[in-house]
């Protein structure tokens, strides 16, 4: 597992190490100029230039040192002031003074500034780092904007400046970066578009801060690493198909059979024992076809009765793929969602059309007794929170938690990176996955490895975040071998039969 930050969080980790531990903010902030110097230089070529735009805030006083250390190395270094003297933290006047007394040239940010920012080689840009709060206006936006224009190869300092280090957030402008050299931790907006796309490579440096105290560790967001599928349960030598759960997957109004399939077949390549498929007598045919390992009941004739059949039968829930938005579907999922409710012990995935008819129907008091995955998209979301997609998008972590404190579930909100909240804790953050997976027919995909998880005995939290990292991993699987335009669905899901999970 690695953690990440946010700005306030990683500030707090500064203050922490500095007030309370005693290292010192300079040694700190010497490893961080360092580290960046040791980018700078795998980069730099002789008789290329080297210009540092600096902030007056302590970002600015790392790229001040790194200045020092870099014409320390024999490189032709300078610095331009982007701040006001009388905003200066302490560190940085201190970084300015050394560089005066070195006779190491540090400019104004006016006149032949934005010349030397032109004709460098490489660019420091340490203007803001996690102390940005606020929109980026003025000389400071026209620095940004000149080093975007220049021509040579921007490494930021800890954050590209004027990303939001706590969404990703492009705060009015920002710098795009070839290189990102961060400190201590990844922070969550290098993780989240559009900051993710910012920062070019990322590199994470240890710098020495303390050990971050127990009751900040338990809110920090985090993602999963390799190792972490360790943690998934391993199948039983002594087990039958009975061991692994029955998952009733309600799903696919007439002629929409292949959300129903995908899903279905998803789940049982997450590891599920037996799956029904619960559908229309029109898909029988072709869902006999395309899973049939899944049993199935059809809805031809006394729906009601059936559906509670297939709610008795289950171990595990699936409900929304494909399911259409008929009054039909909606008599389907309110039945499937009270079910659910009264069944704490049975989990239910809600996805996709069962999302749009929830928030269709306010009246239907699914909060708080049962045991409810919702996986939306950014779309599904806004509805379910009656807030605008590019609202939601200014703090995707923070409209997941809203939507999971909303319905009392689970929430996996769906995006280039899925975040997993429920209204209280850490949020998870997915880091595999990619553009390939932009397409029709993942959500399904996604939405029945959860239930193969599940179905394993994954509870619910857990499933919803693994289930995310191992739908990544195998769409990267696909990626590594095949390109990044021509993967389907069913690709993706047969990748997952591939993975050891
Ligand atoms: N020893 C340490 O502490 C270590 C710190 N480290 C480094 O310090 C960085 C954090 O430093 P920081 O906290 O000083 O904030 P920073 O990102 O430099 O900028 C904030 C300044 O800008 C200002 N400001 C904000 N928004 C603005 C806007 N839109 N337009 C204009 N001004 C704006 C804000 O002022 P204010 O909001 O108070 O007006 C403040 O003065 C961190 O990223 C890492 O690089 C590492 O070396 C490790 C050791
Ligand atoms: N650019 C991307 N990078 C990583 N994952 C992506 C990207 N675009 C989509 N995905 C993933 O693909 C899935 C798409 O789900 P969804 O929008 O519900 O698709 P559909 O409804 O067509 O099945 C989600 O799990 C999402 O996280
Ligand atoms: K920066």
């Amino acid at each position: 597992m690695e953690l990440l930050c946010s700005g306030k969080q990683m500030q707090e980790i500064d203050r922490y190490s500095i007030q309370e531990m005693k290292i010192p903010s300079l040694v700190l902030m010497e490893r961080a100029a360092l580290a960046v110097r040791d980018a700078v230089l795998r980069r730099w070529k002789p008789g290329g230039r080297i210009v540092a735009v600096c902030g007056s805030g302590n970002n600015g006083a790392d790229g001040l040192a790194a200045v020092r250390l870099l014409s320390q190395a024999g490189c032709p270094a300078e610095a331009i002031l982007a701040g006001s003297e009388e905003h200066e933290t302490r560190e940085c006047r201190l970084q300015r003074e050394i560089l005066v007394n070195l006779e190491i040239p540090v400019h104004r940010a006016a006149g032949d500034a934005y010349d030397k920012i032109r004709g460098a080689q490489i660019l420091i840009d340490a203007v803001f780092g996690v102390g940005l709060s606020r929109n980026v206006k003025g000389t400071y936006a026209r620095m940004i904007e000149a080093v975007n224009q220049a021509d040579g190869q921007v490494v930021s300092v800890d954050i590209p400046s004027g990303v939001s280090a706590d969404t990703g957030k492009v705060l009015g402008c920002a710098v795009n970066a070839a290189e990102t050299v961060t400190f201590g931790f990844r922070k969550l907006g290098q993780i989240l578009y559009p900051g993710a796309g910012c920062c070019g490579k990322l590199t994470v440096a240890e710098i020495g801060f303390a050990p971050v105290p127990g009751t900040l560790s338990e809110e920090l967001a985090y993602t999963f690493v390799t190792e972490d599928l360790d943690g998934l349960p391993q199948r039983e030598a002594d087990s039958n198909k009975g061991s692994f759960g029955k998952t009733a997957v309600f799903a696919g109004c007439k002629n929409m059979a292949g959300a129903a399939a995908l899903c279905g077949l998803s789940a049982y390549r997450a590891g599920a024992g037996l799956v029904r498929l619960v559908t229309e007598e029109e898909n029988r045919m072709i869902l006999q076809q395309l899973v049939p390992e899944a049993v199935m009941t059809t809805l031809e004739r006394n729906r009601k009765e059936r559906i509670a059949e297939a709610l008795e039968w289950a171990t595990v829930i699936v409900l929304g793929p494909g399911l259409g938005r008929s009054e039909e579907a909606g008599e389907e999922v309110r039945q499937v969602l009270e079910y659910g409710m009264k069944h704490p012990e049975k989990p239910v995935a809600a996805d996709a059309d069962a999302l749009n008819l929830l928030s269709e129907n306010p009246q239907w008091r699914i909060k708080g007794s049962g045991n409810l995955i919702l996986t939306p998209h950014p779309g599904e979301l806004s509805r379910l929170l009656g807030r605008s997609v590019e609202k939601l998008k200014e703090d995707f972590p923070g409209a997941v938690r809203d939507c999971a404190e909303k319905y009392g579930a689970v929430v996996v909100g769906k995006d280039s990176r899925t975040v997993v909240s429920e209204a209280e804790g850490p949020v998870f953050v997915n880091t595999s996955g990619n553009s390939a997976m932009a397409k029709a027919g993942s959500g399904d995909v996604l939405c029945g490895v959860i239930a193969g998880l599940l179905a394993r005995g994954v509870p619910a939290r857990s499933a919803a975040e693994y289930g995310a990292y191992v739908h990544g991993l195998a769409g990267d699987l696909w990626v590594r071998e095949h390109g990044c335009q021509g993967m389907t669905a069913m690709d993706l899901s047969e990748c997952l039969s591939r993975l050891w999970f």
